[in-house]
This record gives C-alpha cells, sequence and structure tokens, in this order.
C-alpha cells in the first residue's frame, strides 16, 4: 500500500449537518444522527476538530449506480470531489476510473473482483448503498486495508412490501389478467385463484426482511413458518422448521431472503421444487444465483409451480434499456412466455425512502471514516470508535494501524508512540486482519512524519493513515 493512500480533509471546510425528508409519510421528516454520533459515537462538548491527513490532497469520490442525492449532497458538502454516474461500468471502464479514486460508491451491480481491487491503489473505502455486499470481494478489502461500508437494513421494509404484493398478485392471476386487458381481452376467471388468508408463506432466510415480512404476513391472515441456519426467534406466532425440506413441503409460498454464499447457490433447484407442494408459487427477491432457473421453467411448465416472481437474475444489465433478453440469460425468451410469472428489474429496495436513508447512512459513514478513521459498521474491519480529536486540542494527531493480525505488534507499535504522548487507544481484530487507533498529543509535523516512517516500516503494516 503506498503512502499516498492519506488523503486530505479539504481545509477550511464546514462540517455541514443535512436533513432529509425520508419519510413513510410524504410530509414526514428525518433528521441524520446527531454530531456527537458523527464524533465517534460519544457525547463530547467541544466542535469536533476537522482532521487532515499528512499528504494533503482532495479526496476524490467515484459514484456509481445512481446513488441517491442525499448521499451525494453530504459527500459534496464535505468539499470532496465527486463524480456520480448513473450507471455501473463494465470491468474494463471500471478499471480505468478506479484507479485514481480514494472511495468509491456502488449498489448492487458493480463488481469490486480482486482483480479490479488490485488496480485501484489509493483506494480507502468502498460505499455499498445497498444491503448486499456479495459483489464486493470483502477478503482482498480487508487484506489491502479497504474498508467497505453497506446500509444494512435501510431498505428491508421495502422489499418486505413488495413481497406481499407478489403474494397476493399470484394468488389471484392479477399480472396475466391485467396483461390480457392491456390486449383487450376480457377473461372473467376464478379458478385456481385464492385468497391468502390462511395458507402458509414459507421465509427461507429469518433476517432484517424474511423477519419483517412475517409480521406483515401474519397480519393479513397467514401462518408463517422459516427456515435458517441461525436458531432464531419467532416473531409473532410464526415458527422455525428444521430443515428447508420440511419448509418446502408445508408452505404454499415460499419466499428467499437468504444473501448470496457458496451455500445459497442453487439452493432451489430441481430436487427443491420436487419437495414443494403443487400449485404452490415461488418468489425470489434475494439473488439471482439462489434459484436455479432452468429448474424453476420446468416446474412452472409441469404445473408444480403455479406461480413465481422474480426480482433478481444470475446476470443483470448495468443500465436501464432493452437488455434483458437471450443474450444476457439463455434461458430469457423461455421466462417470459411462462402464465403467472412477474418478473421485475431488482427493485425491492427501490423506494424514495429506501434509497434516500440509504444515501444518507452509508454516505456519513464514508464521512466518519474519511475524516475520523471510525469504522463502525464496516462489514469487513473490525469495528471501532473512539472520541473525536476537537478543536481544543491543536498539536494532537490520530494514528491509524491497519495491520496483519499477527503476535508481537502492538508491543512494537507502542515502542513507535512510546515518545509521545498517547491520550487514547484502541484496538480490534476481526480474522486476519487488526485495526489500531491511538491520538497522541503535543506532536509537531515532524514527528507526525517520523511516526509514520516507523509505522510504515513494520512487518505487520497494510496501510498508515495519520489524521491531524
Ligand atoms: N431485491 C432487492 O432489491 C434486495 C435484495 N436483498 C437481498 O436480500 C438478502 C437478505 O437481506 P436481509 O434480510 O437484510 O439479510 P440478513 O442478513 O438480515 O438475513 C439473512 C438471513 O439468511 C440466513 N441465512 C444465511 N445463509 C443461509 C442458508 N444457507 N440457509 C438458510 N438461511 C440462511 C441468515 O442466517 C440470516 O438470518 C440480502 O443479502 C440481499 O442479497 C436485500 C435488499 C434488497
Ligand atoms: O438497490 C439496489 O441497487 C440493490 C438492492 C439490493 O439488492 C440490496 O440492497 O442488497
Amino acid at each position: 500500500m503506498s503512502a499516498a493512500r492519506d488523503i486530505a480533509q479539504p481545509q477550511g471546510i464546514e462540517e455541514r449537518r443535512v436533513s432529509y425528508s425520508l419519510s413513510t409519510s410524504p410530509t414526514a421528516t428525518f433528521a441524520s444522527p446527531s454530531s456527537s454520533f458523527m464524533a465517534g459515537g460519544l457525547p463530547h462538548r467541544a466542535a469536533p476538530k476537522q482532521l487532515k491527513p499528512f499528504h494533503t490532497g482532495d479526496v476524490k469520490i467515484l459514484l456509481l449506480e445512481n446513488v441517491n442525492q442525499t448521499g451525494r449532497d453530504i459527500l459534496k458538502g464535505q468539499g470532496y470531489q465527486v463524480e456520480f454516474l448513473k450507471t455501473s461500468l463494465p470491468e474494463d471502464q471500471l478499471i480505468e476510473k478506479i484507479r485514481d479514486v480514494h472511495v468509491i460508491g456502488i449498489r448492487s451491480k458493480t463488481k469490486l473482483t480482486a482483480k479490479v481491487l488490485q488496480e485501484a491503489k489509493n483506494l480507502l473505502v468502498v460505499g455499498c448503498f445497498c444491503i448486499g455486499t456479495n459483489q464486493v470481494d470483502l477478503d482482498y478489502a480487508a487484506k489491502h486495508g479497504i474498508a467497505v461500508f453497506n446500509s444494512p437494513f435501510a431498505n428491508s421494509r421495502s422489499v418486505a412490501e413488495l413481497v406481499i404484493a407478489e403474494i397476493i398478485t399470484l394468488a389471484r392471476q392479477l399480472g396475466d389478467r391485467s396483461n390480457e386487458m392491456h390486449r383487450g381481452t376480457w377473461n372473467k376467471v376464478s379458478a385456481k385463484c385464492w385468497e391468502i388468508r390462511g395458507k402458509t408463506l414459507g421465509i427461507v432466510g429469518y433476517g432484517h426482511i424474511g423477519s419483517q415480512l412475517s409480521v406483515l404476513a401474519e397480519a393479513m391472515g397467514m401462518s408463517v413458518i422459516y427456515y435458517d441456519i441461525l436458531t432464531l426467534m419467532a416473531i409473532g406466532t410464526a415458527k422455525q422448521v428444521p430443515t428447508l425440506d420440511a419448509l418446502l413441503q408445508e408452505a404454499d409460498f415460499v419466499t428467499l431472503h437468504v444473501p448470496e454464499t457458496p451455500e445459497t447457490k442453487n439452493m432451489i433447484s430441481t430436487k427443491q421444487f420436487g419437495q414443494m407442494k403443487k400449485g404452490s408459487y415461488l418468489i425470489n427477491a434475494s439473488r439471482g444465483t439462489v434459484v436455479d432457473i432452468p429448474a424453476l421453467i420446468n416446474a412452472m411448465r409441469d404445473g408444480k409451480v403455479a406461480g413465481a416472481a422474480l426480482d433478481v437474475y444470475p446476470n443483470e444489465p448495468a443500465a436501464n434499456g432493452d437488455y434483458f433478453n437471450s443474450n444476457l440469460n439463455q434461458w430469457g425468451e423461455d421466462l417470459r412466455g411462462l402464465s403467472n410469472i412477474i418478473l421485475t428489474p431488482h427493485i425491492g429496495g427501490s423506494t424514495e425512502e429506501a434509497q434516500r436513508a440509504i444515501g444518507v447512512e452509508v454516505a456519513e459513514a464514508l464521512v466518519r471514516y474519511i475524516n475520523q478513521g471510525v469504522t463502525l459498521g464496516s462489514v469487513n474491519l473490525p469495528e471501532i470508535a473512539m472520541r473525536a480529536l476537537t478543536l481544543d486540542e491543536p498539536e494532537h494527531a490520530r494514528v491509524i494501524y491497519i495491520h496483519r493480525n499477527v503476535p508481537g505488534v502492538l508491543r512494537k507499535v507502542n515502542e513507535i508512540l512510546a515518545e509521545h504522548n498517547v491520550d487514547k487507544q484502541i484496538s480490534d481484530s476481526k480474522g486476519d486482519i487488526a485495526y489500531l487507533m491511538a491520538d497522541v498529543s503535543s506532536v509537531k509535523t515532524d514527528d507526525i512524519k517520523n511516526i509514520r516512517d516507523s509505522l510504515d516500516s513494520l512487518n505487520s503494516r497494510i496501510l498508515t493513515r495519520i489524521l491531524y
């Protein structure tokens, strides 16, 4: 890692607080967290000091995939240079762009693989303006001192509401009836159209979305069962079942809310469709790799599955347009030809409320990390928060040392820091990676340079940042 990854808090820029309308109603407002939270999570009377690193230079941020205005405003408000694009980028263009930036903001489509990240010599931090982080090589990022943040639940309610809409839409074949009417055909039928009251919803993955959905479904008179690799407290009268097979055999509607992992790849395939009740329904708003789509097509053609709603696909286009064709996914035409199938373009989290909240949450996490080194909410580094330095402390510096988690490092670091007054220090590890933060007082520019040079010379070093 090069020392160039120390970046500047541009001087003379005030940290601005922003309020946004993030409502459950169009008129309500939501204020972002208080400044004491911004200052590192602990109440403190003096104004937090604007930290700048040893080497100055403007913070360059690339925001892809139409990150919400709220996030853009917060980052621009800091005086950072923000480049904004509505789409994701193909790998070659991404590599060109990422070389130059300190921060990249993405959603679910941009693949930050090891190949891409190894070109990102200045990259300090990735902001995933979404829940899923499967699109980022988290391990590679951690091993190279690149922090990754996401928004763990700001769009959960939006996904849960979409799924509720889909359950009724499938049960009543609303998609097909609406399409027929659009073509001028009146087709008033009740055969194989059902109420959802009294039916069983099987939720696979009972996390933020699954559990939220459970409450909504019970409120509409459904019975809820769920399967999760963890033993989780049931909400309402929902019941955890011990195996996926047990869930598939009992549920009238199966809905998937698991992350993309090696274990969830093709989790629902021919064998699992075989276990499902005849005439049941499948909903997937998790990740496209979780369902084996050719197997779904067969199960629907056989009548085993009476309807399906898909929001996610193994391959998704980078931008809006006429891209959802057989070039993208070879089974595209077959899927579109089925009856009672709802196909949506990965919009589970696409509501004004969710996108605004995500914009605020992730942008604020990025600002805290850039300006203060605080890792609260990071998905790949240990979570560290320490009271901010304040304007009352003129000759202080914050030392951040990201290192390999091997024996003896703290002794060596503290030998280096021992010549100075360490006001506060904190260290934590996550797997192979450890993160140390120390505030030292009465340091002059030469001291800061010496501290950095000494830390940089340690074998365990991944990244040194000094903010002062
Ligand atoms: N369609 C869309 O726009 C959106 C899709 N998502 C997707 O939904 C997924 C779930 O989101 P959350 O509920 O917020 O995640 P979460 O992390 O809160 O919950 C996921 C649950 O799945 C469980 N799980 C993991 N592996 C499993 C396995 N092999 N079998 C059974 N259970 C397993 C976990 O233990 C956890 O309880 C995200 O990872 C993301 O991929 C999230 C937001 C929007
Ligand atoms: O809104 C997006 O782009 C992605 C939503 C999603 O899948 C997520 O939050 O994980």
